[in-house]
């Protein structure tokens, strides 16, 4: 599940400061690509300043301009940045409207659980007939469609990250049915929740701020949107062929999506099961792209996860899912031959096999080095495949590390090998190891713009 590294999107998203360092659930903690519908609803005015429909993006344009001092690059950048580059802009160098934004920010973020009830409570009253594009029930998603608007407004000016998650999100919302007259009615409902938890700091200049903002966030995404239209469905069908049970919480399940399914090893699919609709999950490809097109996941079942412990015990072959579009930056740069480091837990092995099989059909010869972590033997479930690809290839090394005692975890085990500097390294795992391991890697030379790993939000979203 996740754009990893260096991207604002979906499962692979930012290692460094972003989701990997602090709480990485704060509020404004820029993360990998949300999976919340960006629905809205229209018409009333808001409270407080009016802010009339008209004024936020106008729905199914796609010519509306940036507002002034918002500069919205027109060119995606080749791969995600650097979760570095996320950091929040200084003070010093933030436009006037980030300011004003940031400092609403501030204001309402210690009552954010408040802001989001009421932003929601607005767009479901006004607008009953957005209801259902949300799941059933909005615990494990409620917040998410406001963090992700308040994470794109707060990075306003880091204008090449900001675009690429913005189009990311764009594209992916397609899924949930979000069309492009949806924006200016969750803009509205955006703007009252604000203006009513901001009093402290909300006039007109701020409100006109937040309304130049969630113009362009629309906007980019609206056109992204509209762009994948014209090339991609906004999501597929996809009939379960193989389900096998690895562990007694673990399965392995293979899909065949109804139409090609074009992606890159690393990345990952947001997936949906009949039992839990609109409940959207996401799950790296266990495999390089195959030229029969199959698709492979690794699932664990974990305590709550609805969608997970679906996948596991309920699901079978003939059952039919839908995947959302391929999102994620944890990509093999194929233009270099610097050798790859990975550290793969549990069922973050995943990924980090499909990374090795996308090495072996370029036909190089790079090193690849896997550390493959695990709390038990038992959980080493799919060490054989490992194993098996570690004797096909000469260039590639893998390692067991078990951490039954939590003695040594598995970022731990890297310092004893290497030296790594060279290396380009790609962390898949639980959240808490991607954090140590980003610092781990960090404290032994590798730059973090070398270093790879999906969001670690997504990741904590995914486990459901
Ligand atoms: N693209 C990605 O990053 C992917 C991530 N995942 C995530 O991987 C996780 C897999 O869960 P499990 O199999 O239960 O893993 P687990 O909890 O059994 O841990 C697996 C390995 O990670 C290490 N580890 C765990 N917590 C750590 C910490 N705080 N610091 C350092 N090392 C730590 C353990 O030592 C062990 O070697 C899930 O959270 C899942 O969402 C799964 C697939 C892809």
């Amino acid at each position: 599940m996740f754009e990893a590294r260096h991207t604002m999107d979906a499962p692979t998203a930012s290692s460094a400061d972003n989701g990997t360092s602090g709480d990485g659930g704060g509020w404004f903690t820029p993360h990998a690509q949300p999976e919340a519908p960006a629905d809205a609803v229209p018409a009333r005015p808001t409270q407080g300043a009016a802010t009339s429909p008209a004024r936020l993006a106008s729905a199914g344009s796609t010519a509306a301009l940036p507002p002034a001092g918002l500069r919205v690059p027109v060119q995606r950048p080749a791969r995600s940045a650097p979760p570095h580059s996320l950091a929040p802009v200084r003070a010093e160098t933030a436009s006037p409207d980030a300011v004003l934004i940031r400092r609403t920010m501030s204001e309402v973020a210690p009552v954010a659980d408040k802001v989001t009830s009421y932003f929601y409570a607005l767009l479901f009253v006004r607008h009953p007939d957005l209801r259902s594009l949300f799941p059933a029930s909005m615990d494990t998603q409620r917040d998410r469609l406001l963090k992700a608007l308040l994470t794109a407004a707060e990075h306003i000016d880091n204008t090449e990250v900001l675009v690429a998650y913005l189009q990311n999100l764009g594209r992916g919302h397609r899924k949930y049915g979000t069309r492009a007259e949806h924006y200016p009615v969750v803009g509205e409902c955006l703007i009252g929740a604000l203006s009513k938890y901001a009093t402290g700091v909300w006039d007109a200049e701020t409100e006109a701020a937040w309304v130049r903002a969630y113009t362009t966030i629309s906007q980019v995404m609206i056109d992204a949107a509209a762009a994948d239209e014209l090339r991609a469905p906004a999501w597929w069908f996809a009939e379960i062929v193989a389900h096998d049970l690895r562990t007694s919480n673990v399965a392995v399940v293979t899909v065949r999506p109804d139409q090609p399914y074009p992606f890159l090893a690393g990345q990952y699919a947001s997936v949906e099961t009949p039992w839990w609709p609109r409940i959207w999950r996401h799950y790296s490809f266990a495999s390089a792209p195959r030229s029969d097109g199959l698709l492979t996941f690794h699932v664990k079942a974990v305590p709550a996860g609805w969608v997970s412990n679906a996948l596991v015990h309920r699901a079978r072959p003939g059952d039919v899912v839908r995947l959302g579009p391929p999102a994620g930056s944890m990509t093999v740069d194929h233009t270099t031959d610097s050798g790859l480091l990975c550290l793969g837990g549990g069922t973050g092995i995943a990924p980090i096999k499909a990374l090795v099989e996308d090495v072996a059909e370029h036909g190089e010869r790079r090193r690849v080095e896997v550390f493959y972590g695990a709390r038990t033997d038992h959980d080493l479930y799919d060490i054989d495949t490992m194993l098996r690809l570690q004797q096909t290839h000469p260039w590639l090394s893998v390692r067991a590390v078990i951490d039954q005692q939590g003695h040594l975890q598995l970022p731990d085990a890297v310092r004893q090998y290497g030296p790594w500097y060279e290396f380009d390294a790609y962390l898949s795992g639980p959240p808490g190891m991607i954090r140590s391991g980003v610092d781990v890697l960090r404290n032994i030379g590798i730059p973090s713009e070398r270093i790879w790993h999906d969001s670690v939000e997504e990741l904590v979203g995914t486990g459901g």
